[in-house]
């Protein structure tokens, strides 16, 4: 590989190298060997196998070949963001000296210094390449003290930090919610995800918690910010004491931190936010996924917004009805809506540059963009300003968009209108902000034109017009011409020395020239410092009005999704919900978002439903064919209620809410495997989470709960599951099953319903209406819906005779739910195309095939065309 040093015999590496290893601690170690990054060892095969990139040997180590594989400097960002993506952890160890430090350090053959100068790992990266623009990268940490969990989580790229408190079993669904990317737990402590990254458990303390937030904000109390508690603390300290560790003592961007109160929030464990796909679709990604159908924000800031309010709805009306205010304002006033957005669209991430400028790793682009987002912000709040009846939540936005002028007028006078993102070429402080830098950039101007004054001065006395002043990294400026013109050059008093000759071409230096480019490269040299200078100032400058910088990235981030919620309403005729006190869910023409657009794609028509609980009627039991729709009304009941509670407005004609405290959405033995559950298990673990969880004003969805096993166990459970629901946790829910016997539920339960999806068939056909209506389900239509699915004729016929036999067997002795009495839904369930089935088979039984003559064959076959025909 190029580039790579012969490892064999170059045992003080091989000692620097293990040493570095040593300090890596489960890290895959990025060791820079010039213009590459090497890995060896373990690390090697492991990187090699992700990356798809050769694996080969260097050198030996202890008799043995050493595996080694490496990735080019220049595009380590792609390497490392797929070693990321695969749940590696990598750390960087740079050159911290350059060859010739060493060299004057300790001699010709002393190994250049190498040091780890950062880790990169899935929750601290700050990378703009690295980064999903539209999500949140976040880090938590959590611990027990005294038998209650604090959870402390951040997100570095923008420094967004929360803690919270809450009972050990609830970390499953408080990691779900934040959406945690890297979870850092103390070792030894047995209730810790199995994916979590052990650190010491001196490191969570809640008196280091206290101090180092408050030296990290220079308070004296953290009352201002909130009254955290020793568990959050404590969380905290491990944090940031992880933060510490992975930058190698240089902190990121840490704003002062909120706390979060679970009682603040609609309450939703792991299992439903993914069986709901809130963020996510089932099968990863953001395709299909409730945030997709939703999501119209024109900025990532905003969409990372959506993102935090869909998975952290409120329970607090007042909250939810200021955040509804604001769309409805914007829904209202398109060309107010396309104003705004426009301005939006046109600002850059502000708080993802700040949050690389405070880590040390912001370049002058990152401050273009402070610049540009902020005078952005300005303009926004100016022109809001000026409207009268601007809804409380806007009017409160208004002081953190504003605010900034100093910064962003010093940062408009210093910076170019683009600046680059390297600093090594200069170049990006504007003229006319530093007398002394333009007259540096003035000198080296003026010496470059000298030089083109000597080259023309050198054509004349050499006489020779293709004499060329050039210039390359290594000689630095030189004279070149044609081989056949160098005589003149080479005389030894024609004032050139000669420096290179090359195929065709001799290369001379002068006097005047080296003088001249001596000049450019001082001045250079100088307008450089004090380019670097002026950068280190306005770095500081930024970082010392980080927390107003956030505040105003954060304002925007909120326009963006108010806006964009408005917009998402326009488009979709969506409507603004009630969320009010009691126990009502009055959804009236209710849509499923991602449902409806696939169906839109495909040129079909979604069909809405109503759905209307109260306390009377709290509890659906919702039957009808496979593919009818049941899911589908179950989730978007449950979508409709998240989305309006999160402060949006609502697929639906119209929705009247009655404030749900936790929303449960369970389905029928979904897989999950990863964690070692049977698909059963794991269904009964999480309705087990309903039964001891759902409260009077919780919502539920069950998705035939109980099909996971054998049909008389799972009969026996969806009925008591159900009757659980309705007498003990008396919450609003909807439960669709298959199993008719349920509808006998409705004698006893007073506040539970029957409807089902309505289907028809039609010419042998099966037509799905999508519809709900009233009353039990007629029948079941699984073989129809096979026959949809295209299962081969051969085996419906087959199991139609198998369903012939069972259903015979069930009349005979009382049917699955004997001893619950009578169920006249499956009375009529034969009709009268089967009975004609029978009659044919029972000609084709009596007929011996080998004793018909060909006519009598013929005959047979028109007597049953005839018959199949009647
Ligand atoms: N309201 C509707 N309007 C139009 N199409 C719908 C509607 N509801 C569902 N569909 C279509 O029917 C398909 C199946 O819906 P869904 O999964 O909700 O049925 P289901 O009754 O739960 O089925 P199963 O019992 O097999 O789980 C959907 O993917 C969608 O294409």
């Amino acid at each position: 590989m190029a580039g790579t040093p012969d490892l064999s015999g170059a045992t003080p590496m091989m000692a620097q190298y293990l040493a570095l290893r040593a300090q890596a601690d489960g890290c895959l170690l990025f060791y820079r060997m010039g213009d590459f990054f090497e890995l060896f060892f373990d690390d090697a095969k492991t990187a090699s196998a992700i990356l798809d990139i050769a694996l080969t040997t260097r050198g030996e180590h202890r008799g043995e070949p050493i595996p080694m594989c490496g990735v080019p400097v220049h595009a380590a960002e792609g390497y490392l963001a797929r070693l990321i993506k695969a749940g590696c952890r990598v750390a960087i160890a740079e050159q911290v000296e350059t060859p010739a430090e060493a060299k004057k350090r300790g001699g010709s053959k002393t190994l250049v210094a190498r040091d780890i100068v950062r880790f990169v790992t899935a929750g601290t990266l700050t990378e703009e390449a690295l980064l999903e623009p539209r999500r949140a990268n976040v880090l938590a940490a959590a611990c027990v003290v005294r038998g209650s969990l604090g959870i402390a989580a951040c997100d570095i790229s923008t420094g967004r930090m929360v803690l919270e408190e809450c009972a050990p079993e609830r970390l499953d669904a408080a990691l779900a919610r934040l959406g945690a990317r890297e979870l850092v737990a103390p070792d030894g402590w047995d209730g810790a995800p199995a994916e979590s990254i052990a650190r010491a458990p001196h490191e969570f303390s809640a008196d280091g918690g206290a101090a180092r937030l408050k030296g990290l904000h220079g308070v004296a109390t953290l009352d201002g910010f909130g009254a955290f508690t020793a568990p959050m603390l404590a969380a905290a300290c491990g944090l940031i004491a992880y933060l510490d560790h992975v930058g190698r003592g240089r902190l990121p961007l840490l704003l002062p931190p909120e706390l979060l109160s679970g009682d603040g929030t609609l309450a939703m464990d792991a299992a439903t936010r993914a069986s709901l796909e809130i963020l996510e679709a089932s099968g990863g990604g953001r395709r299909g996924s409730l945030i997709e159908a939703v999501d119209r924000c024109v900025t990532g800031a905003g969409a990372r917004q959506l993102a935090d309010d869909l998975s952290a709805p409120l329970t607090d009306r007042v909250a939810i009805a200021a955040r509804l205010e604001t769309v409805g304002w914007l829904h209202d006033d398109a060309l107010l809506r396309e104003d705004l957005r426009r301005a939006l669209r046109a600002m850059p991430d502000i708080g993802r540059a700040l949050g690389r400028v405070v880590a040390g790793r912001g370049s002058p682009r990152d401050l273009g963009q402070l610049r540009d987002g902020l005078s952005g912000a300005r303009t926004v709040a100016e022109r809001l300003a000026l409207l009268a009846d601007l809804p409380g939540l806007v009017r409160e936005l208004l002081p953190d968009l504003r605010g900034h002028a100093e910064l962003v007028d010093e940062f408009a006078r210093a910076l170019v209108p683009a600046p680059p993102t390297e600093r090594g070429q200069g170049g990006y402080i504007a003229a006319g902000y530093d007398a002394a830098l333009d007259e540096l950039r003035r000198m080296s101007g003026d010496a470059r034109r000298a030089i083109a004054a000597l080259e023309a001065k050198y054509r004349d006395e050499t006489g020779t017009p293709s004499l060329k002043i050039k210039h390359n990294n290594v000689l630095g400026y030189f004279i070149e011409v044609p081989q056949r013109h160098a005589d003149r050059l080479l005389e030894a008093d024609s004032g050139f020395t000669h420096r290179q000759t090359m195929a065709g071409a001799m290369r001379f230096n002068a006097l005047a020239l080296h003088e001249e480019a001596s000049r450019i490269a001082e001045a250079g040299a100088h307008a450089l410092a004090a380019e670097e200078g002026h950068f280190a100032r306005l770095v500081e400058m930024a970082v010392a009005r980080r927390n107003p910088i956030a505040r105003a990235a954060a304002a925007v981030a909120r326009l963006d999704v108010s806006a964009g919620q408005a917009e998402r309403a326009a488009e979709g005729l969506w409507t603004r919900p009630q969320v009010v006190e009691g126990l009502a869910l009055e959804i009236e023409g209710g849509r499923h978002p991602v449902v409806e657009a696939a169906l839109v794609r495909e040129g079909q028509r979604f069909v809405a439903n109503d759905c209307r609980l109260a306390s009377h009627d709290r509890l659906w039991l919702i039957g009808g064919p496979n593919m009818g729709g049941k899911s589908t009304f179950l989730r978007q009941n449950a979508l409709i209620v998240l989305l309006a509670q999160a402060g949006g407005f609502v697929p639906a004609q119209s929705a009247r809410i009655g404030m749900v405290d936790r929303l449960f959405s369970r389905v029928g033995a979904a897989d999950n495997l990863a964690r070692g559950r049977s698909t059963f298990m794991v269904e009964m673990v999480e309705t087990a989470a309903i039964l001891s969880q759902a409260t009077d004003r919780s919502f539920v969805i069950l998705d035939e709960v109980g099909r996971g096993t054998s049909t008389y166990d799972g009969l026996a459970l969806a009925w008591a599951v159900a009757e659980a629901v309705h007498e003990t946790n008396r919450c609003r829910c909807l439960f669709a099953t298959h199993y008719h016997e349920l509808a006998r539920l409705a004698e006893t339960c007073e506040a539970l319903s029957l409807h089902h999806v309505r289907a028809r068939e039609w010419k042998g056909d099966l037509v799905l209406l999508h519809e709900l209506s009233e009353g039990p389900a007629d029948r079941s239509y699984g073989l129809a819906v096979a026959r949809l699915a295209g299962v081969p004729p051969k085996v419906i016929s087959r199991a139609k005779s198998v369903l012939d036999k069972l259903e015979k067997g069930r009349a005979e002795t009382g049917g699955l739910a004997t001893g619950l009495g009578d169920l006249p839904l499956f009375a009529a369930a034969q009709d009268a195309r089967e009975t004609q089935c029978d009659s044919l088979r029972e000609v084709l039984r009596a007929m011996d095939v080998d004793a018909l003559s060909p006519r009598d064959a013929l005959e047979v076959l028109y007597d049953l065309k005839r018959e199949a025909g009647e």
